[in-house]
């Protein structure tokens, strides 16, 4: 039975939320010092995010301050946020973040030549970023949504960074007018849902940018339900990329601190 966003309960949806959550730290002045006390706040009270997403600079330090084992995955942006850089760049910066200890690159898509239609250079920069991402690194494509600004594109694009290897795709960098959205998180889980059933793969959605509150998530979660079923929802296919929603995720828990660490929400 379709359940609408308010229907669900807010503990859930938040502890859901926490365990869905890349904690993002993508400003332009961050520091080492910044990056540690993230790794920190990751850790919460209530179990850990899925990850922390930070500049490529910082993964050394995360790593060490987080040691080889963290449950908290260490995540960094290549290509960001311009989506512009040269390919051997784009490769130069995956190789060294994956040698610092990164788990999970997100990765800007060449946007600006999606939409002056030369999906080659989207197919070619996502395969050898893949190759450049050993497994079980992720590999989440970033596709600017709000820049491309055409939902026809946007499905284009996603269809063809999930046939070149991204494991998951991801609305937005956040640094843009226009971020994640409801509208366009639909069209790329229709995507995922054509996806997994002609490939049987299992990729997953990261909307980002703008999302700051409980209520929010509970919109995503109640659109992943309507599309991909119930139970589709888990940290291994759906992340929120965010960089104050934490804070709204942890007044809702401390509200029952008798929370319950899984279950359905
Ligand atoms: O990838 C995540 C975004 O950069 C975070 O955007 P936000 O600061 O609006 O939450």
């Amino acid at each position: 039975m379709k359940r609408e966003a308010h229907e669900y309960d807010q503990q859930a949806v938040a502890r859901m939320a926490l365990a869905c959550l890349d904690l993002t730290d993508l400003n332009d002045d961050s520091t080492e010092d910044a990056v540690r006390a993230l790794c920190d706040r990751a850790m919460t009270a209530f179990g850990p995010t899925a990850a922390i997403c930070i500049w490529p600079r910082f993964v050394a330090a995360a790593r060490r301050h987080l040691g080889p084992l963290a449950p908290v995955r260490i995540a960094t942006v290549v290509n960001f946020p311009s989506g512009d850089l040269p390919v051997d760049t784009v490769v130069g910066e995956t190789v060294g973040a994956i040698a610092d200890g990164a788990d999970e690159i997100d990765m800007v898509i060449p946007w600006r030549a999606v939409k002056a239609g030369d999906m080659a250079k989207l197919a070619d920069l996502v395969s050898v970023v893949r190759a450049a991402t050993p497994r079980p690194a992720l590999l989440k494509t970033i596709l600017e949504t709000g820049e491309l600004d055409d939902p026809e594109l946007v499905e284009k694009a996603a269809h063809i960074a999930l046939a070149s290897g991204a494991d998951f795709i991801k609305s937005s960098t956040g640094k843009v007018k226009v971020n994640a959205t409801l509208e366009t998180a639909e069209i790329m889980l229709e995507v995922l849902r054509q996806h997994s059933a002609s490939s049987g793969g299992h990729a997953g959605l990261k909307p980002a940018g703008g999302i700051r509150t409980v209520a929010d998530a509970a919109a995503y979660f109640a659109l992943c339900e309507r599309i991909m079923g119930r139970g589709w929802v888990a940290p291994a296919r759906f992340r929120i990329g965010a960089s104050g929603l934490l804070t709204d995720i942890l007044a809702t828990l401390e509200g029952n601190t008798a929370a319950r660490a899984e279950g359905d929400y």
